[in-house]
C-alpha cells in the first residue's frame, strides 16, 4: 500500500494540466483555481461551469482529445477522463517528463492525492484516508468545519501579528514559548462570539502584557 507524504505546495503561476472536462475535472479545476496556477484543460467537451471559466479567461481550453505532448512543461497533472486507455497514456507521458500526476479513478496511477480540506484564512485543515474512503474524508471535513468556524480566520491573523511582535520584542526563547502557549491554549474563542469579536485583540494583548 502506498503512503502519501502530506505537503503544501505553492501553485502560484505554475502550469497545471487537466485532461477531461466532466464533473470530476470541474471539481478539480475549481479547487485548483483557489491557489493561483495557470490551468490548461484538454477535452473535446466541457461542462457548462468549465465553459464559463474559459469565457472568463480563468482557464485555457484545448478543445480536442488528449495527444502525446500535452503534458509537457506541466507542474502537476490531473486526468479525469472516462477512458482507461487515455489514463494509461497520460500516466506514461507524465512518467517520461517526471511530472506528478493524479489519475482520478485509478489510485495506483496517482503520484499524489488530494485531501479534503477547509480553510480559515491562513489556517488549513486537511483530512485523508490514504484513498480508503473519500466519503469519510468529506464527513470529517464537515465536522471540522463546525468545530473550527470563521472566527479562526481572525484568531490566526492576530496570532500571526502577535508572533512577529513577540519575536521582535522578547529575547528569551523560553519566555516566548510561554506567551504563545498562554494565548493559544487560553480558549479565547470559547466565549460568547459577539463579545469576543469586540475585544479578541485586546484579550491577546492583555495576556501578552501580563507576561512581560
Ligand atoms: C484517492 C483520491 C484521489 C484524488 O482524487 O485525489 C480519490 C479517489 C476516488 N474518489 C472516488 C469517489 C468519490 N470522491 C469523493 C470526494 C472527494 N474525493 C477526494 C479525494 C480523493 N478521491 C483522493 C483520496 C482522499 C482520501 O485519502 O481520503 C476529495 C477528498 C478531494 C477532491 O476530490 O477534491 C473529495 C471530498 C472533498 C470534500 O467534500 O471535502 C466522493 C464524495 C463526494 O462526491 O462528495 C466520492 C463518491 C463516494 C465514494 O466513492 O467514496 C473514487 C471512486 C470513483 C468511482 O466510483 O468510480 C475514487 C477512486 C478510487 O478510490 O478508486
Ligand atoms: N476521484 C474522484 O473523486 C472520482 C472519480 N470518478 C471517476 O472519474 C472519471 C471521470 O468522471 P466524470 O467527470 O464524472 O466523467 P464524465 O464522463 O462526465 O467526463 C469525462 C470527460 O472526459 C473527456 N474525455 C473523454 N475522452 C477524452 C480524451 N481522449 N481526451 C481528453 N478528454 C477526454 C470527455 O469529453 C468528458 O469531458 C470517471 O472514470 C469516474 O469513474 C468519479 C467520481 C469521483
Amino acid at each position: 500500500m502506498k503512503k502519501y507524504y502530506p505537503i503544501m505546495v505553492d501553485l502560484t503561476g505554475k502550469n497545471c494540466t487537466v485532461v477531461g472536462g466532466g464533473k470530476v475535472a470541474e471539481r478539480k479545476v475549481i479547487s485548483l483555481l483557489a491557489y493561483g496556477p495557470k490551468v490548461k484543460i484538454v477535452s473535446p467537451v466541457l461542462t457548462n461551469s468549465l465553459k464559463a471559466l474559459v469565457t472568463e479567461k480563468q482557464i485555457l481550453w484545448v478543445p480536442r482529445q488528449y495527444q502525446r505532448g500535452d503534458l509537457e512543461n506541466s507542474y502537476l497533472v490531473y486526468v479525469a477522463t472516462n477512458d482507461p486507455e487515455v489514463n494509461r497514456l497520460c500516466y506514461e507521458e507524465a512518467q517520461q517528463w517526471k511530472i506528478p500526476i493524479n489519475v482520478v479513478d485509478t489510485p495506483h496511477l496517482c503520484d499524489f492525492i488530494v485531501p479534503a480540506s477547509l480553510q480559515r484564512g491562513d489556517l488549513s485543515i486537511m483530512v485523508s484516508t490514504n484513498g480508503k474512503s473519500p466519503m469519510l474524508s468529506r464527513k470529517i471535513r464537515e465536522e471540522l468545519e463546525k468545530l473550527y468556524g470563521e472566527d479562526y480566520t481572525e484568531f490566526v491573523r492576530l496570532l500571526g501579528e502577535l508572533r512577529e511582535k513577540v519575536l521582535d520584542e522578547v529575547e528569551d526563547a523560553q519566555k516566548r514559548r510561554e506567551i504563545f502557549e498562554a494565548v493559544v491554549y487560553g480558549d479565547l474563542l470559547k466565549q460568547d462570539p459577539i463579545e469576543y469579536k469586540q475585544d479578541l485583540r485586546e484579550k491577546i494583548e492583555s495576556i501578552y502584557k501580563s507576561m512581560c
